[in-house]
């Protein structure tokens, strides 16, 4: 069972409310948020949105086929991901989509794969307005989330602030279909793994599916409602805060029950270094994220082949 978070209570540097945060990214590396002022209604907006795309035939979902890029933006079919290399590559299908930068902003010049452009489907109508400005108001609420754990593992928050500017953020939209008949012990709708960058803000359509691995190696099944949010942090934090945040595995096998979730992956800017501070070592968060992106994309994993 995860903990339930207020986010206005957490804005307001309530105490106890600090507290139980600061127990939940040491201990357990999941919770859950609410009162984020995104409502559950919104969140199925979103989840529709995204599951109309889904519901398309195979050859509209195509024209947006990240596999004939170098990058990770648009659609990932069945089998395009493999997060954990002794797993066959996941069953979920993917749409993924970056921030966007305008297009003059100066790190373009620098062709950096992690903030290439996007790649948006002409239908289903309305797919591109509706995810952009999901995006923005889950940066808002992820930013909030960052600034209270920022005040918890006693970083100065505008310094937090200034690294997240600009995000190298992805928002995708998972949709695992039911768990087909010929999976086997190696198929997973996403296989274990560890987030790759800082904070993780879910949402899901309500179906069951999540899982996180406890300290003892086993599986707690996560339930959430949609409106509610599952946050987790990933690896760029953990090294960030010298392991005071923990970025803990999860996976999907996947059940008779078709599920969506939508995940937002919010990273600081490219060259931010986020080895832990007086470590005197250097970690590139544009380059660890680009590593990460490069063994698990299928399609990139055969391109360094
Ligand atoms: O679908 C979920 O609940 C988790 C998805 C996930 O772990 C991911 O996309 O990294
Ligand atoms: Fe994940």
């Amino acid at each position: 069972m995860l903990e339930n978070l207020d986010l206005q209570l957490l804005k307001a540097r309530n105490p106890a409310e600090l507290q139980r945060l600061a127990q939940e990214v040491r201990n357990v590396g999941f919770l859950k948020i609410t009162n984020t002022g995104l409502s559950a209604a919104r969140v199925m907006e979103v989840i529709e949105t995204y599951r109309r795309f889904f519901q398309q035939p195979e050859a509209v979902k195509h024209t947006v086929d990240m596999a004939r890029t170098g990058s990770n933006r648009g659609w990932g079919g069945g089998q395009s991901e493999q997060v954990d290399p002794n797993a066959n590559p996941d069953y979920k299908q993917v749409f993924d989509c970056g921030f966007e930068l305008a297009p003059d902003h100066p790190v373009h010049a620098r062709n950096l794969s992690v903030y290439a452009p996007n790649l948006w489907p002409d239908t289903p109508k309305g797919f591109r307005e509706d995810i952009q400005l999901y995006f923005q108001e889950a940066s808002g609420v992820a930013m909030e989330v960052l600034r209270a754990i920022a005040h918890v593992v006693g970083q100065d928050a505008s310094a937090f602030d200034a690294a997240f500017d600009p995000p190298m953020a992805l928002l995708r939209g998972n949709y695992y279909p039911q768990r087909p008949a010929w999976a086997g012990a190696r198929d997973f709708g996403i296989a274990a793994h560890t987030d790759y960058g800082c904070l993780t803000l879910l949402a899901t359509d309500g179906v069951p599916g999540l899982e996180v691995k406890r300290a003892d190696g086993t599986w707690d099944a996560v339930t959430t409602q949609p409106g509610e949010f599952v946050i987790n942090f990933g690896e760029m934090l953990e090294f960030w805060t010298a392991g005071q945040v923990k970025a803990t595995e999860h996976r999907v096998v996947g059940s008779a029950n078709e599920r969506l979730s939508v995940p937002l992956f919010f990273n600081p800017s490219y060259d931010t270094n986020v080895a832990p501070p007086g470590s005197g070592e250097v970690i590139t968060a544009g380059e660890h994220l680009t590593r990460r992106y490069d063994e698990t994309y299928v399609h990139l994993q055969n391109q360094k082949a």
